[in-house]
């Protein structure tokens, strides 16, 4: 159950700490004293329990080890040269001139928002209100921008399965039941569409040019393609900003496309994701791979709703194969039965294939970069990514849920929702833009409340 999901992240939010006003510490080195005794097992060897728990532990939970610091991000970091002499009045004279935001206009603004956070870092100061005040902005307008200049490719029907349930869904899905590598997906129910037929929530879009040029350029925006939320230390603020910045385009897409209130839809995860020809995927997740199995994202989490993919480099250029393909049941009538001549003519692998695809219909798309996938997560839109055949290729997943967020995530926040700019502004520095070492640990909790936060941080106040 999503509620449920999200009420359990809140839990844990329990355990942030508070600290001072603009370098606010989630730190985490301790955790609360007399409850972690010791003990000593069969064999004499000590061990640490939780007096309340009784959670068990062979080392001393109250240490928090911290991680040796990673070199490649530092070099990124290094990268980033602090801005010196930077005209300190540039933010508000842009949020102030009433000038329309154009692309040249909105431009301007993202990197004086940029100079600004590096000001404030540098001179250890608190991030000024007039950062969220233009961010909010320069979201509008990108918005606007990305209306302007796209038109909706492909809006195909959805193939919601007629059948619905998990014993069921094997029998509408034929294909992802009988292939073995499945067997063991947590399978859900499928969302229905209202009144059981298709609707505008199954649609699919692809956008060629979501993002601009520049936009997705690792040269101006280092280490964007390994972005994680939760390694954002020695990354440039600039890349951190352009990411979210990115993801928030998204968010407000898919409130655009699928007449969604705003604030009603949050991100889950949003990661960048490195494929590399030849290797292996490890586990699930976001790890190194070549391929991704077909899925549907809402079964892989349930509290995934929206999913969209935004691809950072080119096919036919930075890599081969590697195709992402929508995956549905095709019409009857409209695929080839073979003859049973023409099925002994084929190889073991060759058969494997065929029976894969049979059936189906397969859509696909080469990704380009800059363009963009946004499509409901759910048993309409099962999809998969095809093996590489050579290079790296760079994509962003995201995932959105449109379950609320429990008041009491809030309430267990030791700052919770905010409610001024200057309390935005200071979020925005905690959360995501002064953290540049942190324990594990001390990142989960972090990311929680950043993705919990996102539509305080993102749209201004009055629209809560
Ligand atoms: O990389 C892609 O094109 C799709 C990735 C995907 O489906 C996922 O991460 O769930
Ligand atoms: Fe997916």
């Amino acid at each position: 159950m999503p509620h449920k999901l999200l009420a359990t992240l809140a839990i844990s939010h329990a355990f942030l700490t508070t600290g001072p006003h603009h370098r606010r510490k989630l730190a985490l080195n301790v955790i609360e004293t007399d409850e972690w005794l010791t003990a000593q097992d069969a064999e004499g060897r000590t061990y640490y329990y939780h007096a309340v728990t009784m959670e068990t532990s062979w080392t001393d939970p109250r240490i928090v080890v911290e991680e040796p610091a990673k070199p490649e991000r530092q070099q990124l970091h290094a990268l980033h040269v602090l801005p010196s002499n930077v005209d300190k009045d540039a933010l508000s004279q842009i949020l102030h001139s009433g000038d329309a935001m154009d692309e040249a206009k909105t431009e301007q603004a993202f990197w004086a928002v940029v100079n600004e956070v590096d000001r404030a870092e540098a001179h250890d100061e608190p991030l000024s209100a007039d950062v969220p005040r233009m961010l909010h902005r320069i979201f509008d307008a990108d918005l606007q921008h990305l209306l302007t200049r796209e038109q909706i490719r492909t809006n195909l029907t959805c193939m919601q399965p007629a059948l619905t349930g998990a014993a069921n869904a094997g029998n509408s899905m034929g294909y992802i039941m009988d292939d073995y590598a499945h067997k063991d997906l947590p399978l859900k129910e499928g969302r229905a569409c209202e009144g059981g037929t298709c609707c505008e929530a199954c649609s699919r879009n692809i956008f060629p040019s979501f993002m601009l040029p520049g936009e997705c350029s690792p040269d101006i925006f280092p280490g964007l393609n390994q972005f994680t939320f939760n390694e954002v230390e020695g990354l440039p603020s600039a890349s951190i900003l352009q990411f979210i910045r990115l993801i928030e385009r998204v968010r407000r897409t898919m409130a655009h496309e699928y007449g969604l209130d705003l604030k009603t839809i949050l991100p889950l995860q949003a990661y960048a994701r490195k494929y590399v020809a030849g290797t292996t995927q490890q586990g699930g997740g976001g790890g190194e791979g070549d391929y991704v199995i077909l899925h549907t994202d809402e079964a892989t989490h349930s509290g995934y709703h929206y999913s969209s993919v935004l691809y950072l480099n080119d096919q036919g250029v930075d890599f081969t194969g590697g195709d992402f393909i929508f995956n549905d049941k095709a019409k009857e009538g409209t695929y080839h039965i073979p003859t049973s001549e023409e099925l002994e003519m084929l190889t073991m692998e060759e058969e494997l294939e065929r029976g894969r695809k049979f059936g189906r219909e397969l859509t696909p798309f080469h990704p380009s970069r800059g363009a963009a996938v946004i499509f409901s997560s759910g048993w309409e839109n099962m999809h998969e990514v095809y093996a590489l055949e050579s290079g790296t290729r760079y994509a962003v997943p995201s995932f959105f849920t449109t379950c609320p967020v429990p008041e009491q995530a809030y309430q267990q926040m030791h700052v919770g929702k905010p409610s001024s700019d200057e309390q935005i502004a200071d979020d925005w520095l905690h959360l995501l833009l002064a953290h540049r070492a942190e324990s594990p640990v001390e990142s989960v909790g972090r990311v929680k409340e950043l993705l919990m936060k996102w539509h305080y941080m993102c749209t201004p106040l009055d629209q809560h």
